[in-house]
């Protein structure tokens, strides 16, 4: 058995491509749109995982984008996404400075959470030990839900 991917239903499509490619870094590795059934998949990928994705669609998040709107509420029994970072600071700040809130800023050099537009929880984990405590990181205060 192997994992294939995650699947999120986004309410823009625009705007949580905005998000996941340009702010966090995703890449998209396949796109099928379904005149019948009336939706999109997007299958994207880290690049860490790009060449693997790029064959066969996995590692993936897949995002589902209904042409005619929901409202898609409650899945709190749904956590997060999870990625790993070469920097955790760099990220954060690059996030931060596309505007993304930083929910839970990586006070430890480790571990840090942020929403997307559709508020799915994002955790971002440090690669290997965890960076020296810096500021502003060290005394960010939580915002919100992570
Ligand atoms: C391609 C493969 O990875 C899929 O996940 S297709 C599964 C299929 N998706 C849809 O029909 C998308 C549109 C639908 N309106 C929806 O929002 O799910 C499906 O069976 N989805 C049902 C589900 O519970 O995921
Ligand atoms: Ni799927």
């Amino acid at each position: 058995m192997e994992y294939l991917h995650t699947m999120v239903r986004v309410a823009d499509l625009d705007e949580s491509l905005a998000f996941y490619c340009d702010k966090l870094g995703l890449e998209e590795v396949a796109r099928d749109d379904y005149e019948k059934g009336r939706f999109t998949l997007i299958f994207l990928a880290a690049p860490g995982d790009r060449e693997t994705a790029q064959e066969s669609k996995r590692p993936c998040l897949e995002l589902t984008y209904n042409w005619d709107p929901e409202t898609y509420s409650g899945g709190r029994n749904f956590g997060h996404l999870a990625y790993r970072v070469d920097n955790i600071y760099e990220t954060c700040q690059r996030l931060m400075d596309q505007g993304v809130t930083i929910n839970r800023p990586p006070r430890d050099g480790h571990m840090a959470f942020v929403r997307s537009p559709d508020n799915i929880s994002i955790e971002l984990l440090q690669k290997g030990e965890p960076l020296e405590p810096q500021e502003p990181w060290a005394s960010m205060a939580n915002t919100g839900e992570w």
